[in-house]
């Protein structure tokens, strides 16, 4: 049988009147290209295993995102959806497709060198490093409860611990150390649920959906701070939207004078929300979610549950059993604040102070210029890449998701090489000018934000 054929435009134009019909059931067709190919994800929209975030890609050619965010076999369900054939050129064809192209045979490449397998022994080392870090924190909360300054230090060496957690926890749900997805998960409920108290459900959708979608307004939910922080002209239209409401006038104005306090409470926040999404109850109560919804974003409850609840037994367990109340509340504070600073302050440097784009803005980039144009690569160096956990190679990272950490520094030449090619700008800094970048973006937006007000 003959497959129907459409030209962009003619997707551009079925796509926009889908879209105007106000009840979603009746939103029919919503294409998107593979390729060539001609995919209708109207009816799968609502059963995709990776949620809402399918959405954010209609209208534009998924090959690359579905590449990086996918096990290859995913790719055997495409015909499924396939309702025809694309003639002419892509959107994205007039402007990158040079780029695009040899993006790819890179990542042939990387692959034919066995750069995407990742050295086994390496992680092993890592784990048990931390769980040392993890030991000696424990150690002194036990040996030397009463002393104000142990604790102080076992309060940091926890922090410590945690954040090198989160990164562990994201190399695995990255799948950049096994294949197997299930493996990949039952890694991740270890070191994220049990180690580091967040929810593996949580943080999956959450992130995810940031790497299909890096720094797009109203799509990347890492960006999605206002009005506590505001990141992007694009972000003061909310503002204007308030005009009456004087704490985000408030925030807004000094956002960056309290950066690093709030970067301090970020843990806790991360923390609370890792529970109320991932305990029934409490998703229900707080995140508003149905039964329904809860059982298809949440993957194993029981899971979830069992690791939260070890993770608050070691925590609370070690402080009701050692600490007086006094040392427990030094304890806690240190290990929480430290923990978001350590955590968030490298968050803020992937992507934060870069650029922001709205839906329409980004329509028309591909996957890779995405990545590159809105991450931060730093300084690499012994210091920067354990701190990080190799997140200093975002660029990277986000063009090739399951590339394991201990490869970044073979792959970021030939990318850094191509990019320069392309003239598609690749930006690397060191520690401190990243974070001081980050704080001048803040400063900006509060200074547009002061025009506005006046205007
Ligand atoms: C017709 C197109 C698509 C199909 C058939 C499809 C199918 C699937 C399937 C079967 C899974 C679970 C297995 C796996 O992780 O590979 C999945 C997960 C996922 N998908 Fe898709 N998908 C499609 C398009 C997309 C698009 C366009 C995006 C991004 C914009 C996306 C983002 C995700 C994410 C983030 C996950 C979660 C992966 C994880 O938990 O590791 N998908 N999808």
């Amino acid at each position: 049988m003959s497959q129907r054929t459409y030209t962009w435009a003619q997707i551009e134009e079925i796509n926009k009147k889908s879209l105007d019909a106000s009840n979603k059931a009746t939103q029919k067709p919503l294409l998107m290209t593979h390729g060539s190919n001609v995919i209708d994800i109207s009816e799968f929209r609502s059963v995709h295993p990776g949620g809402q975030v399918i959405e954010t890609w209609i209208g534009k050619d998924i090959q690359d995102v579905f590449k990086a965010l996918h096990h290859p076999n995913t790719a055997k369900m495409l015909p499924k959806y396939t309702v025809g054939k694309l003639t002419g050129p892509s959107v994205f064809d007039k402007n990158t497709a040079g780029f695009v192209e040899e993006c790819r045979k890179l990542s042939a490449d990387f692959e034919r060198r066995g750069l995407f397998k990742a050295s086994l022994l390496y992680y092993a080392f890592k784990v048990s490093f931390n769980l040392s870090i993890w030991a000696s924190s424990m150690y002194l909360l036990t040996k030397y409860p009463k002393n104000p300054a142990v604790v102080f230090l076992a309060g940091w060496l926890t922090a410590i611990f945690w954040q090198q957690s989160g990164w562990l926890a994201h190399d695995f749900l990255h799948n950049q150390v096994f294949s197997n997805r299930k493996t990949s998960r039952l890694f991740g409920y270890f070191v994220g649920n049990v180690w580091q108290g967040f929810s593996v459900a949580w943080w999956n959708n959450k992130h995810l959906a940031h790497h299909a979608v890096p720094n797009i307004h109203t799509e990347d939910p890492d960006i999605d701070t206002f009005p506590v922080l505001a990141w992007s002209d694009h972000a003061l239209s909310l503002f204007s939207d308030l005009p009456d409401d004087v704490a985000s006038r408030f925030f807004i104005k000094y956002q960056k004078w309290y950066f690093f306090p709030v970067l301090a409470l970020a843990r806790i926040s991360w923390a609370a929300q890792s529970l109320f999404y991932s305990v029934p109850l409490l998703n229900g109560f707080f995140w508003g979610q149905t039964s329904q919804q809860i059982k298809f974003n949440v993957h194993n409850h029981t899971y979830e549950t069992i690791g939260l609840v070890l993770h608050y037994l070691w925590y609370f367990g070690v402080m009701a059993a050692y600490l007086d109340w006094t040392m427990a509340l030094l304890y806690l504070i240190t290990s929480q604040a430290g923990c978001g600073l350590l955590l968030a302050g490298v968050f803020a440097l992937n992507h934060n102070g870069m650029p922001i784009y709205s839906h329409d803005e980004a329509k028309e980039m591909d996957f890779f210029s995405l990545q590159v144009l809105t991450g931060r690569d730093v300084e690499p160096n012994l210091f920067n890449n354990w701190f990080t956990g190799g997140l200093n190679y975002q660029i990277e990272h986000h063009m090739f998701p399951t590339l394991p950490r201990h490869n970044f520094h073979h792959v970021q030449p030939a990318v850094a090489k191509l990019c320069k090619k392309y003239g598609v700008t690749y930006h690397t800094t060191g520690f401190v000018e990243g974070t001081f970048e980050v704080l001048k973006r803040l400063d900006d937006v509060s200074q547009a934000a002061r025009k506005l007000h006046k205007a």
